[in-house]
């Protein structure tokens, strides 16, 4: 059997990788039509960072798992193919700001329908709004020259940062197929694929539909656990209760459960607002205003969060940081990956830029290339193809980059972290302090300092959601 992946980003690439793996007796290509990548998935140096994908890609590299731009050839020799290309926001015309943007899709989908020559699966990785496998089965249809397409959607569920780990030991497989002979033979084909490692029980399979909303659904309920947390901690910091204590109380319960309930500085991330903007969309064109308006309130609580955190670090500064050093620590949307895709990184920097601050930016993976590039791009553009990502774009001046977190920290006003990457747990805060401007500040996004003991050092502290520091006390309310 082949199996050809279209797209080559952080999903297609990891999942396509344990396929190979775990399916010697199958070959795997992963095509895509952007150069650099696909010579990057064929070097020492892989497009991504995702802890344990280099020893799965060395393990099958060239053996069954092949990396090529040749994406009609691939295309038409293989019987299934997967789609995970990507499914922006769209930014114009009808649903902009909210829609999935399904160009690249369906750009995939003419072509899979062009250079066919024998039967096919085609399998929906991409995230995509309901009813997609619909539009895409007949742009397959009304182009066939009477070849068979069987669409399935087989929506991908893993998290950077343990993309592989979630690969190899995956909750649940979701395979969605049309509920006839044909469609059924279909799923069952690719079950059997993912029967190599999978436990039969935790693979899945429901209706198109179900399995494209149960994706979208999925990600909402995650992403609204996040924003319930983080509500709670503006109210426990307006009333003295520690939102830690609070979401552990929280989580013992067994109904509840202690997963995702971690307050921070706001999501981020390519999914959780793209797939949610997605879904209100949907809720409004089928007439359900109420709906749409549950789940907007998720983004807006985010949006708060953000803003939130923006303001305590002026307000806290005297109102001001016109011209004052912050050290930025963490620019990734998590720890664990390169990924800058919507982090809130992007908005509290902006926000601070917008105070007239000068930033010093740390992050051990992200590079000031794509730091400055996500500083001066416009909303919903990250999620196009990188190259037709703006090459070299403005660069904004209050700006400096770093490789170092003492570095960064050096003759600084004030540090936010907005990262919970290991390296900042073990920081040597004693030195940070003696090199920093006095009142020295700390700006804990993400909860992973030890916040007495950097009071003891001298440090005013503000950690989500936890007592405030009484110097904070005293500072105006803000929201
Ligand atoms: N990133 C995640 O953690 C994650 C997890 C689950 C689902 N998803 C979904 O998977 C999809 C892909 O996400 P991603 O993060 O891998 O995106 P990505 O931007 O990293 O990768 C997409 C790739 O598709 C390529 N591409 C676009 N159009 C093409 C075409 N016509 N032919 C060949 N290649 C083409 C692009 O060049 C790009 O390399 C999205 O729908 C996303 O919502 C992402
Ligand atoms: O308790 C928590 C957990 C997460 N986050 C933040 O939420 C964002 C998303 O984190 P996570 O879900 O771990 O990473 P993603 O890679 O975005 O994965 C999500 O989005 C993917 C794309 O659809 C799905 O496949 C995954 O199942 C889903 O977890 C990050 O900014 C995290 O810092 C919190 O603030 N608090």
């Amino acid at each position: 059997m082949k199996i050809c992946c279209i797209g080559a980003g952080y999903v297609g690439g990891p999942t396509m990788a344990v396929i190979a793996l775990k399916c010697p007796d199958i070959e795997v290509a992963v095509v895509d039509i952007s150069v650099p990548r696909i010579a990057a998935w064929n070097s020492d140096q892989l497009p991504i960072y995702e802890p344990g994908l280099d020893g799965v890609v060395k393990e099958c590299r060239g053996r069954n798992l092949f990396f090529s731009t040749d994406v009609e050839k691939h295309v038409r020799e293989a019987d299934i193919v997967f789609v995970s290309v990507n499914t922006p926001t769209k930014t114009r015309g009808l649903g902009a700001g909210k829609a999935a943007d399904l160009t690249y899709w369906e750009s995939a989908a003419r072509m899979i329908a062009d250079v066919s020559k024998s039967d096919k699966i085609v399998v929906e990785k991409s995230t995509v709004p309901v009813k997609t496998a619909e539009a895409i089965e007949k742009i397959l249809t009304h182009n066939s020259k009477g070849i068979k397409f069987q669409i399935l959607s087989n929506p991908e569920f893993l998290a950077e940062g343990t993309a592989i780990q979630d690969l190899f030991n995956p909750d649940r497989v979701l395979i969605g197929g049309r509920e006839t002979p044909e469609g059924n033979k279909a799923v069952q084909a690719l079950k059997e694929v993912y029967a190599h490692w999978v436990p039969e029980e935790r693979i899945l399979t429901t209706n198109l539909w179900s399995a494209e909303l149960s994706k979208l659904a999925a990600n909402a309920f995650l992403a609204q656990r996040i924003s319930s947390v983080n509500a709670m901690s503006a109210l426990c910091e307006a009333t003295g209760a520690d939102v830690t204590q609070v979401s552990y109380a929280v989580g013992k319960d067994t109904r509840i459960g202690p997963k995702f309930l971690n307050a921070s500085v706001g999501f981020g991330g390519s999914c959780f607002q793209k797939d949610i903007l997605n879904l209100v969309y949907i809720c409004e064109c089928n007439g359900l205003p109420e709906v749409a308006e549950y789940w907007k309130q998720v983004i807006k609580i985010n949006d708060y969060q953000k803003n939130r955190f923006v303001n305590r670090v002026v307000s806290s500064m005297f109102n001001t940081v016109s011209n004052k050093k912050i050290a930025i620590l963490g620019f990734a949307f998590k720890k664990d990956t390169g990924d800058t895709r919507e982090t809130p990184a992007i908005d509290v920097c902006k926000g601070l830029l917008g105070d007239k601050a000068r930033l010093s930016i740390y992050d051990p993976q992200v590079t000031e290339d794509q730091v400055q590039r996500d500083l001066s791009m416009n909303k919903f553009d990250w999620d196009h193809p990188l190259h037709l990502q703006p090459m070299s774009p403005t660069t904004v001046k209050q700006v400096s980059w770093v490789w170092d977190a003492y570095e960064a920290t050096k003759d600084a006003h004030g540090i936010c972290i907005l990262t919970e990457w290991d390296e900042f747990k073990k920081l040597d805060f004693k030195r940070i302090y003696d090199n920093m401007q006095k009142p020295a500040f700390v700006f804990d996004g993400r909860n992973i300092v030890n916040a007495d003991e950097l009071r003891e050092i001298g440090f005013i502290v503000y950690s989500i959601g936890k007592p405030l520091d009484p110097w904070l006390k005293d500072m105006p309310a803000v929201a």
